[in-house]
C-alpha cells in the first residue's frame, strides 16, 4: 500500500511501515503470533533454515513474525538498516557488548549512566577483562584524552539518566572512527522521534522500549538499531546464545500498540515538561533545573541542534533544602507517583541517589555528577494544570 512505497513521515510510519491488512484477511491490527516454534515443510527445509541457507522462521528465541514487525518499524524510525527487539533495555545493552567485545578491549564511556548499566559495566564487564574507562564525553578534550589503544567503543546516554547531560553525538563519532571505534548510544529519553543517533554517526542505538516507546507502563522491553550486520551478529550470538533476553510476541505486539501514539505522546510530553521546568526555575525552593530545553540551560544551543523535535519529557532538579526537603516534597505530592521508571502516561517522581542509581556509591556518585538530593521528573500526560497544582503545593510544604 501507499506507505510502503514511498518514505512518508513519522507518525505515519510508526503506524503503518512494514504492514499491509490485506496481507492478513484484511485484519487491520497485526496479528500476534503466540508460538514457540515453527512447523517446517520438509526435513531438508529444516536444515537449510537452520544453516542459514533458506529464509523462514525456525524457534522463538530466533525469531518471531509479531517481534519482526516491531523490528522493521523500529527500524524504519531510527533511520537504520536492521533492528532488534529484546526483553529488556539491559537485554539490548548487554546483548549487544557480549556481541562486540571481548577480554582485552576498552569501553570509553560518560561519566553518567544509568545505574545498571553502570553495574554491568564496572561489575560485570570488569571481570570477564574488559576496562571501563570513564570521561566528561561533554568535554570533547576529556573524550579524547579517555581514548586509549584498545579502546573498541564508545558509549554514552543522551540526555543522560538522571541528570540530563547532553553528548554531541556527531563530535564524539567524529573522534571514535578517527580511533577505529563503535559508537553506541542509549536513545531512551529522547526517542527517534526527537533525535535520530545513527543520522548523527552512531554505529548502534540502543532503547529500553518499556519507557516511552511502549509509552503506558505495562512492559518491558527493549530494542537495538543499527547496520545488518551487526543486528544479525546480535540476533544469532549476543541474544541466541549469550544472554537470552528474548522478548515475548505479547509484549512486542504492545510496543506496537505504543509506537502507534509515539508522536503526539512526546508532544504532550515535551510541551507540559518545558512549562513545568520554567515553574520549577522559579520557585523559591528549587536550587537548580537541569532541562535542556530552558533557554538558561548550559547546553541549550546543543539541545536545540541535536533535538530538533523537542526535549523530552525528563526533568531533574535540586531543592534548596536538599535531600531531606526532597522527601518531604516527594512524600507531600497527591497526583504525581513516587516510582521508578520513566516514559509513562502517568507522571513519576523519584530520588536517583537511594533508587535508580543507588548501585553506584556515594563517592562514585559524586565523581559522576549525581547529588545526593537530585529529584527526577517523568513528566506525564495528564493535564498540565494538575501537574502544576500538585507540585506547586509540594514545593511550598517542601520550603
Ligand atoms: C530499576 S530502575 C527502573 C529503570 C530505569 N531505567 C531503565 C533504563 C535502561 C534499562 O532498561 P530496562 O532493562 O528496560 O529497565 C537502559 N537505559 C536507560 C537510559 C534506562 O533509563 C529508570 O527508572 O531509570
Amino acid at each position: 500500500n501507499l506507505t510502503n512505497q514511498r518514505a512518508t513521515g513519522f507518525a505515519t510510519r510508526a503506524i503503518h511501515h512494514g504492514y499491509d491488512p490485506l496481507d492478513h484477511q484484511g485484519a487491520l491490527s497485526p496479528p500476534l503470533h503466540l508460538t514457540s516454534t515453527f512447523a517446517f515443510p520438509s526435513a531438508a527445509e529444516g536444515g537449510r533454515r537452520f544453516a542459514g541457507e533458506a529464509p523462514g522462521y525456525i524457534y522463538g528465541r530466533i525469531g518471531n513474525p509479531t517481534v519482526a514487525l516491531l523490528e522493521t518499524r523500529l527500524a524504519s524510525l531510527e533511520g537504520g538498516e536492521a533492528a532488534l527487539a529484546t526483553a529488556s533495555g539491559m537485554g539490548a545493552i548487554t546483548s549487544a557488548i557480549w556481541s562486540l567485545l571481548k577480554p582485552g578491549d576498552e569501553i570509553l564511556t560518560d561519566l553518567t549512566l544509568y545505574g545498571c548499566t553502570f553495574a554491568f559495566f564496572r561489575h560485570g564487564l570488569a571481570q570477564f577483562g574488559i576496562t571501563v574507562r570513564h570521561a566528561d564525553l561533554t568535554d570533547l578534550a576529556a573524550a579524547e584524552a579517555g581514548f586509549g589503544p584498545r579502546t573498541r567503543l564508545v558509549y554514552f546516554e543522551t540526555p543522560a539518566n538522571p541528570n540530563m547531560r547532553l553528548v554531541d553525538i556527531a563530535a564524539i563519532a567524529e573522534l571514535a572512527h578517527a580511533r577505529g571505534a563503535l559508537v553506541m548510544v542509549d536513545n531512551t529519553y529522547a526517542t527517534p522521534l526527537l533525535q535520530r543517533p545513527l543520522s548523527l554517526g552512531a554505529d548502534l542505538v540502543v532503547h529500553s522500549a518499556t519507557k516511552y516507546l511502549g509509552g503506558h507502563g505495562d512492559l518491558l522491553a527493549g530494542a537495538a538499531v543499527g547496520r545488518q550486520e551487526l543486528i544479525e551478529r546480535m540476533r544469532l550470538f549476543g541474544l541466541k546464545d549469550m544472554t537470552g533476553a528474548v522478548l515475548s510476541p505479547f509484549d512486542a505486539f504492545l510496543v506496537l500498540r505504543g509506537l502507534k501514539t509515539l508522536e503526539v505522546r512526546m508532544e504532550r510530553h515535551c510541551r507540559s515538561a518545558l512549562h513545568l521546568a520554567q515553574l520549577l526555575e522559579a520557585h523559591p525552593a528549587v536550587a537548580a533545573v537541569h532541562y535542556p530545553g530552558l533557554a538558561s540551560a548550559p547546553q541549550h544551543d546543543l539541545a536545540r541542534r541535536q533535538m530538533p523535535g523537542g526535549f523530552g519529557g525528563m526533568i531533574a532538579f535540586e531543592l534548596e533544602g536538599g535531600f531531606d526537603a526532597g522527601l518531604r516534597f516527594m512524600d507531600a505530592l497527591e497526583l504525581v507517583t513516587i516510582a521508578v521508571s520513566l516514559g509513562d502516561a502517568e507522571t513519576l517522581v523519584q530520588h536517583p541517589a537511594s533508587m535508580t542509581h543507588s548501585p553506584y556509591s556515594p563517592e562514585e556518585r559524586a565523581a559522576h555528577g549525581i547529588s545526593e538530593g537530585l529529584i527526577r521528573l517523568s513528566v506525564g500526560l495528564e493535564s498540565v494544570e494538575d501537574l502544576e497544582a500538585d507540585i506547586g503545593q509540594a514545593l511550598d510544604r517542601a520550603l
